[in-house]
């Protein structure tokens, strides 16, 4: 059985705070220092020709710093503190070129730019956060330079900019909130199997390799059980596949019933399924499943007049004794699963011991 590697998409999800992934967030991080450590190395020259020289010196310090950072951003691990420092420090720029004595009304536009660049970078609630505090000081510096100016058009002039700043600020946030909601629930879908509601084989795949580290880390065992339907062609052929989706509706129910809520069951394509058990050794790992084997032949299923009564098999495979990887035991676990086949059906199979099976209920 191949196993590819498959992208844990909700742990992406959730690791990235803003709607960019992080090698996104990189490239558009590089991009803004590129952007701002020009624009600041041209105003620096343009604050030499009027003599203002302490600022250009300031802004050239500042574009030095900046253009050097596009070679560090690309590797380094504190990706956020970098966007921190480099918002923070950007939208002080921003409230100083509006603060200094005979500011061009220009300058206020800069605070539309506060939220875009915020939420972009830092995502919903952090760029809330971040961008609020800044958005209200420099619409108080608007006020004070409108005062200066004395015109009557005062308060139209500011409920312009007023406005308009608010209004970006709910826009960005509305849509951040529909943006999040549709990335959650187009993940969930990428993950889920639609007919059982149960992780696919991608999502179990994502898991299994997590379960495998994590156990690593702490040494604990853990299972991995593969299960097929017995004989499920012949529901298919003599009572229809509305039949046979139900009876796979009712496995995946019966196995997530029946398993703690730190194991993890998913559907791995047709009628086979795959179950990751946490924290079991081989022998008890072979006694769930065989309770589990016995509880499935029991069940009946009714579906019209029939009554549908299904067999599954199952392989186990423990980590760490019966394989050290994903592969190895995604291996052991279907030989084992065939082994079980090949015997009969209806049976629980687990490397180097004798299948079990219940040749009263086996197909
Ligand atoms: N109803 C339904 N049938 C499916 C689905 N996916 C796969 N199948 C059917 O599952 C059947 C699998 O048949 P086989 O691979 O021969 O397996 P089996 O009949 O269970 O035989 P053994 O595994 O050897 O016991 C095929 O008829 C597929 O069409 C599905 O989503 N819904």
């Amino acid at each position: 059985m191949k196993t590819p590697h498959h992208p844990d998409l909700g742990a992406s999800l959730r690791d990235s705070r803003s709607g960019l992934r992080d090698s996104h967030r990189r490239s558009l991080m590089r991009l803004l220092f590129i952007a701002t450590g020009s624009a600041l190395l041209v105003f620096a020259c343009l604050q030499l020709i009027s003599g203002v020289y302490w600022l250009a010196g300031l802004e050239l310090l500042a574009s030095g710093v900046l253009l050097a950072g596009t070679r560090r951003i690309d590797r380094t691990p504190h990706l956020q503190w970098w966007i921190y420092s480099y918002l923070v420090a950007l939208f002080s720029f921003f409230l100083m070129i509006m603060l200094v004595p005979d500011a061009s009304v220009a300058a206020f536009v800069w605070v539309l730019m506060m939220p875009v660049l915020a939420y972009l970078l830092l995502g919903k609630r952090e760029g809330l956060w971040l961008s609020l505090p800044f958005m209200t000081a420099g619409g108080i510096s608007y006020y004070l330079y409108l005062g200066t100016v004395g015109d009557a058009r005062i308060m139209i002039d500011l409920l312009n900019m007023v406005l308009c700043g608010v209004l970006m600020l709910v826009f960005i946030h509305l849509y951040e909130n529909r943006r999040e909601e549709a990335e959650e629930k187009l993940v969930t879908i990428a993950q889920t199997d639609a007919l059982t509601g149960l992780g696919n084989r991608g999502s179990f795949q994502a898991i299994l390799n997590r379960t495998l580290a994590e156990c690593r880390r702490s040494r604990t065992g853990f299972a991995l059980v593969l299960m097929d339907i017995d004989y499920f062609k012949q529901v298919n052929d003599t009572l229809g596949h509305e039949a046979g989706d139900q009876v796979l509706r009712h496995i995946g129910d019966c196995l997530t019933e029946r398993l703690r809520a730190t194991d993890s069951v998913g559907r791995l394509g047709g009628e086979e399924f795959g179950l990751i058990l946490r924290d079991v050794h081989g022998d008890d790992a072979f006694e769930l499943i065989d309770e589990l084997r016995e509880c499935i032949a029991g069940s009946e299923l009714s579906y019209g007049a029939s009554t549908v009564r299904i067999t599954a098999s199952f392989g186990i495979a423990c980590w760490p004794a019966d394989g050290a990887t994903v592969d190895d035991l995604f291996r052991a676990a279907d030989h084992c699963l065939y082994r079980g086949k090949h015997s009969g059906r209806n049976t629980v199979a687990r490397p180097g011991s004798p299948v079990v099976h219940n040749s009263a209920l086996a197909g």
